[in-house]
């Protein structure tokens, strides 16, 4: 088995005391800010003026731009949507970069695909949550955390390894563990994760199950509450004890149906279509169609976004939501400043 790092293999003595620059105070900003904030590390957002800037003074943070946050830090760690990190790092980052600093990502996507290329004389290093910001935040104040990756790229100062360790264990990852990767492993299996299973995937096997019942004649609300409210509490069962422990939770019906249907939905073509989806990974083309949908000032994602926003299912789910007031989106209330809003 992979060596799984926890709390007590980390010392965090060689990043404590060093400057560090959070770049971006969206989603997953916002929580390695507060974060290690809070795990006793000297930390300074650098932004540009707007609502995120507005948000982490409001937070507590010494706010100032890219340039001087970066320039003034040892580690740089670069929260940026991965889209304008390129055009930002080449104007604000990397004029100020000295020898020995470490420049640090949570994805590896545009060092991977060379839209970054960092000089040779600092290290370089990711440190990749998996899970969604908000939750690195939310679990880490609930004493839990969130799993991680730390990759090393380059290692000049000899100490590359435990500056990702210790800033892992800052943002509270070491808390559920925390694995080695590379670059292009990261790169590769988080484009694949989002797009055949956790984003992609997921949302158009509710779609499709949420259609199938609603054109069938079936109640929008019945829809709802079978093919995506349902979700989440099935998705906590596994989560907590694995496809297992979910299965011992349901009834020996449901169970056989399990067994007996979801091979059908998920077959052997399927399998074939998330092999031709990883090899588009693999070969940079998908890399290459989403950067230039973003030089194009991304028509395709404005209009597809759009469209989806008015599926039926978003309607009711609106309505019955409203009338649940322990189903709150905690993300959006929590930290509005994202590009994403
Ligand atoms: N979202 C997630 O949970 C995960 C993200 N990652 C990675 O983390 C990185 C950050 O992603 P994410 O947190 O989703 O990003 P968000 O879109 O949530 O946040 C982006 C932040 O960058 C700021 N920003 C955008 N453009 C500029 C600019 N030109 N100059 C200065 N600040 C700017 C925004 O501020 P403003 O308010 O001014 O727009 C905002 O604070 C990416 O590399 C991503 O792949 C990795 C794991 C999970
Ligand atoms: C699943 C989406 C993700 O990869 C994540 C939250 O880990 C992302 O990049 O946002």
């Amino acid at each position: 088995m992979a060596k799984v790092y926890y709390n007590g293999d980390i010392n965090e003595g060689t990043l404590k005391g060093k400057k560090i620059a959070v770049i971006g105070y969206g989603s997953q900003g916002h929580a390695h800010a507060l974060n290690l904030s809070e795990s006793g590390f000297d930390v300074t957002v650098g932004l540009r003026k707007g609502r995120s800037w507005d948000q982490a003074e409001k937070d507590g943070f010494d706010v100032k731009t890219v340039k001087e946050a970066s320039d003034e830090a040892d580690v740089i760690m670069v929260l940026l949507p991965d889209e304008y990190q390129p055009e930002v790092y080449k104007a604000e980052i990397e004029p100020g970069l000295r020898a020995g600093n470490a420049l640090v990502f949570a994805h590896g996507f545009n060092v991977h695909f060379n839209q970054v290329v960092p000089p040779a004389n600092v290290d370089v290093f990711l440190v990749a949550p998996k899970g969604p910001g908000h939750l690195v935040r939310r679990t880490f104040e609930d004493g839990a955390g969130v799993p991680a990756l730390f990759g090393v790229y380059q290692d000049v100062s000899g100490n590359a390894k435990e500056l990702a360790l210790a800033y892992a264990k800052g943002i509270g990852g070491a808390r559920a563990g925390v694995l080695e990767t590379s670059f292009k492993e990261e790169t590769e299996t988080d484009l694949f994760g989002e797009q055949a299973v956790l984003c992609g995937g997921l949302s158009s096997l509710v779609k499709a199950g949420f259609e199938t019942l609603t054109e069938a004649g079936y109640q929008p609300e019945v829809a709802y509450f079978e093919c995506l409210h349902e979700l989440k509490l099935i998705v906590d069962l596994m989560y907590e004890d694995g496809i297992a422990g979910m299965r011992y939770s349901i009834s020996d019906t449901a169970q056989w149906g399990d067994f007996v249907s979801g091979p059908r939905v998920v077959d052997a073509d399927t399998k074939a279509r998330m092999k031709d989806i990883l090899e588009d990974i693999q070969t940079g083309k998908f890399a290459k169609g989403w950067i230039l949908e973003n030089k194009l000032n991304r028509p395709e994602f404005h209009a597809i976004n759009e469209k989806e926003k008015q599926h039926p299912i978003e309607q009711v789910g609106k309505e019955l939501r409203a009338m649940m007031p322990f189903v709150k989106p905690k993300s959006k209330k929590e930290v509005v400043a994202s590009a994403k809003d």
